[in-house]
Order: structure tokens, then C-alpha cells, then sequence
């Protein structure tokens, strides 16, 4: 069998014993029921995920995720592609947003090459997984094949086990790529059925005309392609990006593997959206980092049924949104495991 159908095999529904002994646990602490909020339920899901009741908190390791993308021909970025690889490098040398905030919240980033038009030298801190140097141009046919579109999610799959054999407690997504908020809209915009026009938004901040082609890229792209909603792989081998499926099967690798998985931006959830659409039960191994500026991100989410944690106007993508919410669904965790509980501090309990 192969590694994505197997893989798929793996996830099951969370466990719900597990999610009510958190719930007991998290309720005979010496606070009001329920007055953690979202805290609770993040460690409440932890627990059901790791299927452990005081689970490990210390390694989070961040996967940025980088690839090119043939349809900025068509003018649909405010940058030129050269610098996907200037920000590896970037990257590399721990001077990027995400490299910042990672190191606020103490998790390290594993920067992936899965389709750079570039070639790197071999260096600490990068993977070089490289299925192709980019893709092709979205709006005129198909982005990658059937084939590369397989082999790039196993190397996300690969990458979570990986992560969990060497005792990974969290991972999470991120990514880098000129041009990716194209094939992300297009994403949404195929499984939604609502029109490009309504979905599109600004990438990393392209005025009006610019706005106008990638539109048109995407209706174009979406018509010459008619990729089929009803697989999932279709959709995104004619209209998604490298990057984007090796986020996919990041995610279906951590669902796999049980392991929590904290989902970036618009493009690290266009990633999420294939694996969901592969095995719905995914969602609940997932934490939505952040609400994107973007404005399909929401649509996303909602299909999802996910609820952003944070909400800070960001748009850089690589994971930053991500380093920051590792930090919130750790304090769900130590609070399930360090808070006193009634009996231990000898405060009385509510008497209702
Ligand atoms: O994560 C997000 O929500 C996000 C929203 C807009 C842009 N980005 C980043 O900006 C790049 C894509 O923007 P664009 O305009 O080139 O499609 C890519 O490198 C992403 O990491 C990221
Ligand atoms: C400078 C720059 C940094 C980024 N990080 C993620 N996407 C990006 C896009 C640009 C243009």
C-alpha cells in the first residue's frame, strides 16, 4: 500500500473518554468551570490527540514549507520570484519573521525545499525534498501532475513521522512562495463554488490591475482545468502548489501519527483544506493559528469548522502566525498539568 493511502487509513475520530477525563481533570482545578475558555479546550484536545492525560510540551518544531509557482507570468504578485529563494536563505540564516518568533516561543524551523526554481547547497536547517523546480502556470493547464502532486504530500507525511519519532510534541505548518496566494484562492475557490472575484484578495499587497489579472488567472485557471471537487487531489494537482501539498500531508502525517498540528495562514490552510477534504476527521488534530487579512482565509476556516486562535492583521505567512499560538495551546497544556487542584490547595468547591 502506499504511504498516502495508508497514511489516510490511520486517522481516526478523537477518542471521546479522553476528551471528558481532560474535562474532569481540567474542572476539579481551583478555578470556576469552564473559566479558562479556549484554553481548556485546547488542552482538552491535546489529551485526545497524544492520548495522553498530562502530555509533553517541549520540542515544536515549525516546517516552512518553499516552491515556486509558473503563474506569476500572468503579474499576479506585488514580488518577483527570485525572492522565494532569497528568503530561504533568509531563513537559513535565522533573520526572517518567522525565525523571530519562533525563537519567542523556543520551537525551532525546519525550512523544506519542495519546488524552488533554485538550487541550494546542501546547509544545516534546510531539506531539500525538491519534487520540481516550481510549477506550471495554473491559468493555461494543469500545475503538476497527479504524480508529483502524491510524491510532494509524502514528503510532508515523511516529515511528520519523522517529527514524532524524534519526539516532537507539536508541529506546525508554514511556507514560503512568490505567488501562492493564487493557487490558495484558486483552492478555495473550487471547492466553495463562490466566484474568484469574491475570494481574491491581496497576496503580498498588489494594487488594483494586478489584482485584475490574477482574477482572471484564477477564473481562467479554474475553466481550463475543471478540476473535480469530488477529488481532492485533482483539485490540487491542477490548480494548488508544491508547498501547499507538502503542508497537506504534513497535516495528514501529524493526524496519522498523533501528533497536534498548528496550522499557519491563508496558504498553510489551503493545505489543511486538501488533507480535510481527504479524511474530515483531520480537522480535530488541527489548531488554526491565526485569522489571515486574506479574505478566502475565513471561507476556509468555515469549512473547517475551525476557530482561529489569534487575530493580529497578519499576512506574512512562513509560520508566524503559528510560532505565536504554539505558545497559547502550551499554556492549555500546563495548565491541565501544573494547576492545583481543589483537594490539593484546600479551596472549597462550588456549592451548586
Ligand atoms: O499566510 C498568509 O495568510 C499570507 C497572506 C498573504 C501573503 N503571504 C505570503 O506572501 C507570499 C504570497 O503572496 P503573493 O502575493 O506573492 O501571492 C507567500 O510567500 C506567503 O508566505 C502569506
Ligand atoms: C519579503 C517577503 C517575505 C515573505 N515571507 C513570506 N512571504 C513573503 C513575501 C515577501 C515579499
Amino acid at each position: 500500500m502506499d504511504l498516502l493511502t495508508k497514511t489516510l487509513a490511520e486517522i481516526k475520530p478523537l477518542d471521546d473518554e479522553l476528551l471528558d477525563a481532560a474535562q474532569a481533570k481540567l474542572d476539579n482545578k481551583t478555578k470556576p468551570l469552564g473559566s479558562l475558555g479556549r484554553l481548556e479546550d485546547f488542552a482538552r484536545r491535546v489529551v485526545a490527540i497524544t492520548g495522553s492525560l498530562a502530555p509533553e510540551t517541549g520540542k515544536k518544531i515549525i516546517f516552512t514549507f518553499a516552491g515556486d509557482h509558473g503563474v506569476v507570468e500572468e503579474g499576479v504578485s506585488a514580488f518577483p520570484k527570485e525572492v522565494t529563494p532569497q528568503m530561504v536563505l533568509n531563513f537559513l540564516r535565522g533573520g526572517a519573521g518567522v525565525n523571530v518568533l519562533a525563537r519567542h516561543a523556543g520551537a525551532e524551523v525546519r525550512v523544506v525545499d519542495i519546488g524552488v526554481d533554485y538550487d541550494f547547497a546542501p546547509q544545516p536547517g534546510l531539506i531539500i525534498r525538491k519534487i520540481a523546480p516550481g510549477t506550471k502556470n495554473l491559468s493555461i493547464g494543469p500545475a503538476m501532475t497527479r504524480a508529483e502532486a502524491i510524491a510532494a504530500i509524502e514528503v510532508g507525511i515523511e516529515l511528520a513521522r519523522s517529527a514524532k519519532e524524534e519526539g516532537a510534541a507539536m508541529i506546525a505548518t508554514g511556507e514560503m512562495g512568490i505567488g501562492n496566494t493564487t493557487p490558495s484562492s484558486a483552492i478555495i475557490a473550487a471547492f466553495s463554488g463562490i466566484s474568484p472575484r469574491e475570494l481574491t484578495h491581496r497576496g503580498t499587497g498588489i494594487d488594483d490591475a494586478a489584482l485584475d489579472r490574477k482574477v482572471s488567472a484564477i477564473e481562467r485557471g479554474l475553466k481550463v482545468n475543471a478540476p473535480d471537487v469530488a477529488d481532492p487531489l485533482d483539485v490540487l494537482a491542477k490548480v494548488g502548489g508544491l508547498e501547499i501539498a507538502g503542508i497537506a500531508g504534513l497535516v495528514l502525517g501529524g493526524a496519522a501519527c498523533r501528533l497536534p498540528v498548528v496550522v499557519d495562514g491563508f496558504i498553510s490552510t489551503a493545505g489543511a483544506l486538501i488533507a480535510c477534504e481527504l479524511n474530515p476527521d483531520v480537522g480535530q488534530y488541527l489548531f488554526a493559528a491565526h485569522h489571515s487579512v486574506e479574505i478566502g482565509h475565513r471561507v476556509m476556516l468555515e469549512r473547517m469548522k475551525l476557530e482561529p486562535i489569534l487575530d493580529l492583521k497578519m499576512r506574512l505567512g512562513e509560520g508566524t502566525g503559528a510560532a505565536l499560538a504554539m505558545g497559547l495551546i502550551e499554556a492549555g497544556v500546563k495548565i491541565l498539568k501544573e494547576m492545583a487542584s481543589f483537594e490539593e490547595a484546600g479551596v472549597t468547591q462550588s456549592n451548586t
